[in-house]
């Protein structure tokens, strides 16, 4: 599709970018570069249908090309689709495995998935979204995952304010902003583009940054990125931020070929902008990228923290540990928590949640039914199949009618009537096994 630029665009850039701009025109006018990551939470995990032939040089699970979001890989949270300029945030936010790890502005979760595979469920991840529909949109992506350390949550910025002060070892804003960067891969956000929207995001970014500030530990580390090439949604707000908080100190990125340096001249002359990376895709395969990380000088204090217990009664946690004993072959399952009917494995216990708009706290196991207790989706898709005590591998046709909603009829016998259903070696869904037939337990809002 044509990308009709405005003038009052070309103009901008070509007053910033000089003859460089009619590159960037160019560039914008030609088709964007998909690219999937692989997701080292699942066992076996680079045993993909997808070519492995091209890795992404700078991120240790990105590789070019497309994929079907239809396919046994997608569903089962094997590879997710991401372009590959966004790939190199999580990478610079670096999270470690003990860490308290805040994604500001999540949703869809592209970021979250990422930083949730480095951390390798370790640590706390706490991914927020302020739009109720993306946040559920974000917590079926971290559903999809198999991520076990995450928190979802469904807030404003100022809402983590009042609790959560100095609370993160490490921040990711990745902001809303005016999009330039994705103009080529979604031709349709040009007509939102003007002047006066480039000013409304860099003023909500400006709040944004001031919130992640407070939730910062002295020591801790920010990371803010953006999709659009605005110096006054990047360098110019960079270093207004650095002016207000003269704690936060901005650090080197490490470079990879196509990769460019901030400017200064964008941003009040602050020569430490060159320390910041700019991603344009007349240099760059990639789409168009802002990202800066910066630390919080000081040392690190940790927050005190208070515990909260919603364990269930222990008849209810009978019906799971019978569950566990029937069809599970690990029994070690700890920091059980109970919402409403649902059983969970807790990310956090930290009653400063208990405040918040909480969408998922760590693992959903399943719901507690009538004297019973009934597995989830979610549960499955964090599993491998070690940890189960029957797995049955569906043919193509089982497999497309398992996807449709029917049920199955199978030759072989399960002694235990809760199955790992797996396609091409990868865990999907669990199946109720009866009598040589496997009904179908997939959730109706992901049927085929
Ligand atoms: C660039 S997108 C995030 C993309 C996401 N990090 C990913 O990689 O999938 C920015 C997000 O910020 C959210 N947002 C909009 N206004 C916001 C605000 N005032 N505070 C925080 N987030 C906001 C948007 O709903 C949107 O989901």
């Amino acid at each position: 599709m044509r990308v009709n630029l405005s003038d009052e665009f070309k103009t901008k850039y070509h007053g910033l970018l000089g003859d460089r701009s009619e590159k960037l025109f160019a560039a914008i006018e030609t088709n964007s570069q998909s690219a999937f990551r692989l997701n080292p939470l699942k066992n076996d995990y680079k045993n993909v249908q997808y070519s492995l032939e091209q890795p992404i040089e700078y991120s240790k699970v990105g590789y070019f090309g497309d994929i079907d979001g239809n396919s046994i890989d997608h569903l089962s949270g094997y590879v997710y689709s991401q372009e590959p300029s966004a790939m190199y945030v999580a990478e610079v936010v670096d999270p470690q495995a003990d860490e308290k790890v805040l994604d500001l502005c999540a949703a869809p979760g592209s970021k979250t998935t990422y930083l949730a595979s480095i951390m390798d469920s370790q640590g706390l991840l706490v991914s927020n979204e302020i739009n109720n529909k993306r946040a559920r949109i974000l917590s079926s992506n971290v559903e999809r995952m198999g991520i076990k350390n995450a928190v979802v949550i469904n807030n404003s910025p100022k809402d983590l304010e009042d609790g959560f002060e100095g609370y993160f070892d490490r921040i990711l804003v990745d902001a809303p902003c005016s999009g330039e960067g994705m103009f080529r891969k979604d031709p349709e956000a040009v007509q939102y583009w003007s002047l006066e929207y480039v000013e409304q995001c860099a003023n909500r970014q400006k709040h944004i940054l001031d919130s992640a500030f407070k939730l910062l530990k002295d020591g801790g580390t920010l990371v803010y990125s953006t999709c659009t090439f605005a110096p006054e949604e990047n360098e110019e707000n960079i270093s207004e931020f650095v002016e207000r908080h003269p704690e936060m100190e901005i650090v080197p990125i490490k470079k990879y070929p196509g990769m460019e340096d901030g400017r200064p001249q964008w941003g009040h002359n602050n020569q430490d902008l060159t320390k910041a990376l700019r991603m344009f895709p007349d240099q760059f395969n990639g789409e168009g990228h802002f990202i800066c990380k910066m630390i919080k000088t000081g040392s690190a204090s940790s927050a005190k923290v208070r515990t909260f217990k919603n364990q269930p009664t222990k008849v209810e946690m009978s019906y799971l540990d019978k569950f566990v004993k029937q069809n599970l072959t690990n029994n070690s399952l700890s920091e059980i928590f109970k919402v409403k009917d649902d059983l969970y494995q807790a990310a956090t216990f930290d009653t400063r949640f208990k405040k918040l708009h909480v969408l998922r706290n760590g693992l959903k196991l399943g719901e507690l039914k009538k004297n019973r207790f009934e597995p989830s989706i979610s549960w499955m898709l964090a599993l491998k199949p070690d940890d189960l005590n029957s797995v049955c591998e569906l043919t193509d046709d089982q497999f497309a009618k398992y996807l449709h909603g029917e049920s199955v009829m199978v030759d072989q016998d399960f002694s235990n009537k809760w199955i790992g259903l797996s396609y091409q070696g990868k865990l999907f869904s669990w199946g109720r096994y009866s009598n040589k037939q496997i009904k179908n337990v997939y959730p109706k809002g992901l049927r085929k």
